[in-house]
């Protein structure tokens, strides 16, 4: 039977993706080329913006208008990394949310550096696979295979509180249960299938919609993020319902993502404090 906080937080996923609906927040991407349409699709199904600008010439302009700022650091190249951390520094400036997915963070001492780099830079939101924020919160290379992550979720909840405490940003760990920790309190959200392993940049999409859910709620970050995880995964586990294997599931993700009504994501979530 469920408690008391397991519906309060079932309430919550459904008022985030509904603000999202209705506030439609634009969100900047500086994100990865394997990532990028299904991570615009992602945001539009949610009710999101998404808007893929990442020149360092057009960050002053564009970044004090953007709702919450997504870095990706997926395809890393040596000129891309200055645009990411323009772009960090004047969210920070401006009190803006930014959500940064270290894909690879512990693949290589330049990908290592770029993400502690910025990390200092004080992201609201760190949200990686377990190898990922393992790789973090050690800040030691080598130790990730490559995006794919060799640690399950449950073996990063330490690692995540750790880099919680020293960044300062709210940290998910993504898996089979999702972990969201502030380095105090830590939930868990049991939603998704296991075949949402076997589509590229679903961690990707998910950072994404993280972002567009804390831009209609800055200050209460972990909350945001653990429901847009649930939300995600309760529109998996209805995609994989009518999918016929990974590439049939992006699809019927994106337009479960798409038709969540309050019903679904009522009975769907599940989110439980650990
Ligand atoms: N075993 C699993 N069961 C259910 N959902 C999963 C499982 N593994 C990953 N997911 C979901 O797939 C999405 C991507 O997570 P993950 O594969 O860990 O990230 P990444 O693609 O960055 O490695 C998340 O929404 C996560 O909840
Ligand atoms: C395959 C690949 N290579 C560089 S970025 C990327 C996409 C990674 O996406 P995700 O971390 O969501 O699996
Ligand atoms: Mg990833």
């Amino acid at each position: 039977m469920e408690d008391g906080e397991e519906r309060e937080w079932r309430a919550k996923a459904w008022t985030y993706l509904s603000s999202v609906r209705s506030l439609s927040p634009l969100i900047q991407c500086i994100t990865n080329f394997v990532s990028m349409d299904l991570t615009a699709n992602t945001l539009l199904s949610a009710g999101a913006s998404p808007a893929m600008l990442h020149s360092p010439n057009e960050s002053p302009d564009f970044t004090p208008k953007v709702n919450a700022l997504y870095i990706n650091v997926g395809t890393l190249s040596d000129n891309w990394l200055p645009a990411m951390e323009l772009a960090a520094q004047l969210a920070s400036k401006l009190n803006k949310p930014w959500v940064l997915d270290p894909v690879a963070a512990g693949a290589s001492r330049f990908r290592l550096k770029a993400c502690l780099d910025l990390i200092s830079l004080k992201p609201t939101v760190i949200r990686g696979n377990a190898s990922e924020i393992i790789a973090l919160a050690k800040a030691s290379f080598p130790s990730t295979k490559g995006v794919d992550s060799s640690h399950d979720s449950t073996d990063a909840v330490e690692a995540a509180k750790s880099l919680a405490n020293s960044s300062g940003a709210v940290v998910a760990v993504s898996g089979a249960v999702d972990f969201v920790t502030d380095g105090n309190r830590i939930v868990g959200a049991r939603n998704g299938v296991p075949m949402m392993q076997k589509i590229t940049a679903t961690g990707c999409a998910v950072t994404a919609l993280i972002a567009a859910f804390v831009a209609t709620d800055p200050s209460h970050a972990m909350e945001a993020t653990a429901s847009a995880l649930a939300v995600f995964g309760v529109a998996g586990e209805l995609g994989m319902e009518t999918a016929r294997g990974p590439a049939s599931l992006r699809t019927h993700l994106i337009d479960s993502l798409h038709g969540l009504d309050q019903t679904a994501v009522i009975s769907g979530v599940k989110i439980t404090a650990i």
